[in-house]
């Protein structure tokens, strides 16, 4: 069973993720991501998926045109867990 972060946990990972912003009523993470164009988007929402399915953990997320909001948050948790982080250094790792 995943365990959520503890604040000092939390703070800690957050130092690693500048990009994200911390959404403490959900206990979650979220960034908006902006493409040059729905193509560059989608093909970005796709590679997010095949890491978020290997992974077994999947963002909650939405697209317009060419911008992707991805919050994560880890729902057998209850909060913010490592998964999360994992994930977004993974996502990261895409549009670096
Ligand atoms: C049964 C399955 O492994 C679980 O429901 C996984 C699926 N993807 C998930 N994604 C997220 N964000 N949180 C979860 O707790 C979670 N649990």
């Amino acid at each position: 069973m995943v365990e959520a972060l503890s604040e000092a946990e939390r703070a800690d990972a957050l130092d690693g993720l500048p990009e994200w912003d911390y959404d403490e009523a959900r206990d979650a993470i979220l960034r908006e991501f902006i493409f040059d164009d729905f193509n560059q988007a989608f093909g970005f929402m796709t590679q997010v998926a095949l890491i978020a399915e290997k992974a077994d953990h999947h963002p909650e997320w939405s697209n317009v045109y060419n911008r992707v909001t991805i919050l994560l948050t880890t729902h057998d948790a209850g909060g913010l867990s490592p998964r999360d982080i994992e994930m977004a250094e993974a996502i990261e790792e895409l549009v670096e």
